[in-house]
């Protein structure tokens, strides 16, 4: 199978259980030398299951769900979201990485538009999931392609992976930037009219 199976549609290939992820944090704890029965690790592994249902959700839904609400505004040039705040993590690590994301594309020939926040909701179910920067990227792109069938779709991100911060080879700062980039979006002056969008504001 090729490496990113989570690709189209619902990821998860069961349920999340919860008492499952419980176990395997007090195992965790136990496995690097605490002690999971100490006052303050006592609520732990149920927090952390807590959070990584939150963080996880990607996988329980199809986020291109999201652009469904489509509006026939006949409005036929760019529309570009930019600087989406991103938190996903790195499936190699399991490791936060987080930044940025900018969203645009051309709408089809009939000028079909969806909801600005959807644009947004579908970083964020790609996000969450165990991730690689390039692989949530084109998702996002190729998203938009299949249920808006625009002219033209850009997706870059902006990220720093704590992996890469906190060990390793600690390079705190650093970031990685990505882009995914379809249709007439291609087009050498589209291209640089949609990275003028994004990067315009920068001083
Ligand atoms: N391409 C890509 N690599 C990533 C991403 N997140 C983490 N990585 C890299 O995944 C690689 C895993 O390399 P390994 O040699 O298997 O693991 P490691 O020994 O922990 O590597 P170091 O991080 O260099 O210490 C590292 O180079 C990470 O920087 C990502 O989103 N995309
Ligand atoms: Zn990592």
């Amino acid at each position: 199978m090729v490496d990113g199976a989570a690709t189209d549609g619902v990821a998860a290939i069961r349920p999340y259980d919860h008492d499952g992820v419980r176990r395997a944090v007090r195992d965790l704890l136990t496995a690097v030398g605490d002690d999971p029965d100490r006052d303050g690790l006592a609520g732990t592994p149920d927090r952390v299951a807590r959070a990584y249902a939150e963080m996880f959700a990607g996988l329980a839904v199809d986020p291109a769900e999201e652009l469904d609400a489509v509006f026939d505004l006949g409005h036929g040039e760019m529309v570009l979201v930019r600087d989406i705040p991103l938190y996903s993590m790195c499936e190699h690590h399991l490791l936060p990485f987080h930044g940025v994301a900018h969203v645009g594309y051309i709408p089809d020939g009939a000028g079909r538009v969806t909801g600005l926040s959807k644009l947004a909701r579908l970083v964020e179910g790609y996000a969450r999931r165990p991730q690689v920067q390039e692989r949530l990227t084109s998702q996002v792109a190729d998203a938009l392609v299949r249920r808006l069938q625009p002219v033209g779709a850009i997706v870059v991100v902006e990220a720093e992976h704590l992996c890469m911060s906190m060990r390793g080879v600690h390079k705190p700062g650093s970031r990685t930037i990505t882009s995914a980039v379809r249709g007439q979006m291609r087009n050498t002056a589209t291209r640089a009219e949609a990275m003028s969008l994004i990067l315009g504001h920068r001083g």
